[in-house]
């Protein structure tokens, strides 16, 4: 039989998927980990480009928001921020050149740069108002650099920096070897500076440099702050005007305004509006406009406006600016224009009643002491000045153990021990006098604690009235405002304020002294012994802002900033180079040194005695006492009440080089019959 053929054998089944065979099928999938990772490293990736780019905004933001004057000035060099650190020795006391209100100085000396340079660090502090003080006066400089970088008689600004955080803004400028005439004048006293030649040419250097602002620039610009500190000296002992963090340019419409700037002491009180991060070209804008918003109450009083400071909505700010000066400022909101930060060209510090709450016990605080709550609107200056008198005659007066006890003296058998010192004696016998005077001996702990005051304002007022007698009917009017003013506007000022004997003295202090309620600045003295305003109180010192006896008094009441401001406080620069003292100072005990202490003051009563020789400084040599003459006239002629009759720059300038007419005495000044002094005509010929 055959064999039947028995058909192959099918193919096994496959086995059916498992899900055990599945699993291990898929975690052997041999792209599987690769994918994963791909995918991880490209987040990580993203991520990372996502946080690089945000770092690059950010910082691209912050350099913009710090330096807007960037695109503006193309000269202007953006130093690296360590480069200037490390040139400086981390900005440590060795490179130190001075304080300002805003902060530092230092000498660098970089590598690639073959002389030093100065370095102004300003340290944006936590509270909004001051650092917003800080990096307002940094725009200001950087928006007028490429103006100013043309003059030779102007402080150069190579470039500027700032680091990461942009908390720190600094400014690079030539180096000045001879730092500010402040310093060299009351600092280190140089002995080159008492040689007459060498004032007369600071003199016409400071001139020739607000020539140059003011008739040079287009628009032109108005420095604002002219003052010792901001005139520097080179190798030469050359000067140049720097500091222009509250220079304004003057638009057309400022132009305008100067027109009328004459109409009155006290200006037009124009208040301006302050863009918190404007540069000053913004600021000029703000000008032009005026009081667009709230211009219903323009129209008030000035009297009744203040000028608020700053940039700050906090109703009271407070900053620690220069620790050395221990410094500090606050911003108060007060007055008609509350609720709208104002600015007049300068940060403009005041002191109200809360802000007497906060005080330091140093002798440079002493201004947060004055409650202003309730006293006379018109005498907080004279306060002031009356406190830091205070401080001054404190130094001065011997030693509470004896002072306290006179009659102790004569009785020297029981308290021998108490003898002042010989040199002391006649200084101490004079305070004696008048505290027998003031206080009875059995009631000696009542006497007023600041007896002196009355005792200073009796005697001024006394010798006021009989030196000006003939000048001024009416108690307690100015004698010099006969010339200026018409009957009814003396009326009207008369009604304004009442004077008491002091404020004859008190004269160019500021303007705030007659016209009330304006602003309540707050002041602060400097180690040197010089009073500012702080503005923001800010530094010197913020908004009006400015250094008290420096102010041109229509600008310290709230008004339009104008040159004529720059060459009220040239007047005041003059004075000070020519008596070689400060506007401000108290010397001595005598009663006779307190005249003397206001300067401008001094020289107005000098001028009226025909003696203004008086005011040169003794330690002068070489004097051409011509020369000296003609630039206190020229002095007098910028400190004249009316910003219209006050010289122009270019004027002063050809007094002072002999091409115009040599300058008469004004009237204001000038003795009873008004004479002139005679200068031989300097007029050169043709
Ligand atoms: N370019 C410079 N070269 C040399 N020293 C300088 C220079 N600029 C400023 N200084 C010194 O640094 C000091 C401080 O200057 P800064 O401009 O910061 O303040 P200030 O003008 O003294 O006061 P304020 O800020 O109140 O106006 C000056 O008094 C001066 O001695």
């Amino acid at each position: 039989m055959p064999s039947r053929l028995r058909p192959p054998p099918a193919p096994p089944a496959p086995p059916p998927p498992s899900a055990a065979a599945h699993h291990h099928r898929d975690h052997h999938h041999p792209l599987l980990p690769a994918i994963l990772a791909g995918a991880a490293s490209l987040s990580v990736l993203l991520l990372f480009l996502v946080l690089l780019l945000s770092v690059f905004l950010y910082r691209k933001l912050s350099r913009t928001r710090t330096a807007p004057a960037d695109s503006k000035s193309p000269h202007l060099r953006r130093f690296s921020y360590s480069l200037l650190r490390r040139s400086t020795s981390s900005f440590s006391p060795s490179s130190l050149l001075g304080h300002g209100a805003f902060g530092s100085v230092h000498k660098a000396l970089l590598p690639s740069h073959p002389s030093p340079l100065a370095v102004k660090l300003m340290s944006s502090p936590s509270v909004s108002a001051a650092a917003a003080s800080s990096d307002r006066e940094f725009r200001n400089e950087l928006s007028l650099a490429p103006v100013l970088n043309g003059s030779p008689h102007i402080v150069s600004i190579h470039g500027y920096s700032t680091n990461r955080r942009g908390n720190r803004l600094l400014l690079v400028y030539e180096f000045m070897q001879n730092r500010s005439l402040q310093d060299a004048l009351f600092g280190k006293k140089c002995a080159e500076l008492a040689e007459w030649r060498r004032r007369f040419e600071i003199a016409a250097d400071v001139a020739r440099g607000l020539e140059y602002l003011h008739h040079c620039c287009d628009p032109p610009v108005i420095h604002g702050d002219i003052k010792p500190s901001n005139v520097l000296l080179d190798s030469e002992f050359r000067a140049k005007i720097g500091d222009f963090g509250l220079a304004r340019l003057k638009t057309e419409e400022i132009m305008e305004e100067g027109d009328n700037v004459d109409g009155g002491e006290n200006g037009t009180g124009m208040i301006v509006e302050e863009d918190n991060n404007g540069s000053i070209l913004e600021e000029s804008e703000s000008v032009a406009t005026g009081c667009d918003e709230g211009s219903s109450r323009c129209g008030a009083e000035p009297e009744s406006c203040v000028i608020r400071v700053l940039d700050s909505d906090e109703s009271l700010e407070v900053a620690v600016v220069s620790p050395e000066m221990e410094l500090e400022r606050r911003s108060v909101s007060e007055g008609c224009f509350d609720g709208t930060s104002i600015e007049s060209g300068k940060d403009v510090n005041r002191a109200n009643a809360s802000g007497a709450e906060k005080k330091g016990n140093s002798r440079s605080n002493w201004w947060w002491r004055q409650d202003n709550a309730g006293g006379s609107e018109s005498g907080r200056v004279k306060d002031y000045v009356m406190e830091w008198i205070s401080s001054e005659i404190r130094k001065e007066r011997p030693k509470s153990d004896w002072v306290s006890s006179p009659s102790a003296v004569k009785d020297e058998g029981s308290s021998r021990k108490l003898k002042p010192p010989k040199k002391q004696r006649k200084r101490w016998e004079w305070w004696a006098s008048l505290d027998e005077e003031r206080a009875p001996k059995k009631v000696k702990k009542q006497r007023p604690k600041e007896w002196w005051r009355e005792e200073f304002c009796d005697e001024l007022s006394k010798k006021a009235k009989k030196k000006r007698g003939h000048c001024s009917s009416v108690r307690g009017e100015m004698w010099w405002q006969k010339d200026d003013d018409s009957v009814q506007e003396r009326k009207k000022r008369k009604s304004r304020s009442s004077r008491s004997g002091i404020d004859w003295w008190m004269d160019g202090l500021s303007g705030e002294l007659r016209n009330g309620r304006r602003n309540s600045q707050e002041w602060s003295c400097t180690s040197a012994g010089d009073m500012i305003p702080k503005s923001g109180g800010v530094s010197s010192t913020p908004s009006m802002r400015g250094t008290v006896c420096y102010i041109a008094p229509e600008y310290g009441g709230g008004g339009q900033l104008s040159e004529k401001c720059d060459v009220y406080s040239y007047g005041v620069l003059l004075l000070v180079l020519v008596s070689g003292r400060r506007p401000l100072q108290v010397t001595a005990s005598p009663m006779a040194e307190f005249e003397r202490a206001n300067l401008i003051s001094w020289a107005r009563q000098l001028a009226q005695n025909g003696r203004l020789l008086d005011l040169l400084d003794s330690s002068l040599h070489s004097l051409n006492k011509e020369q000296a003459l003609l630039c206190i006239t020229i002095a007098l002629l910028c400190l004249q009440r009316s910003p219209a009759k006050r010289p122009t720059m270019a004027e002063i300038i050809g007094m002072l080089s002999g091409e115009a007419e040599p300058p008469h005495l004004p009237f204001e000044f000038s003795p009873s019959p008004p004479s002139n002094f005679q200068f031989k005509s300097r007029k050169k010929a043709r």
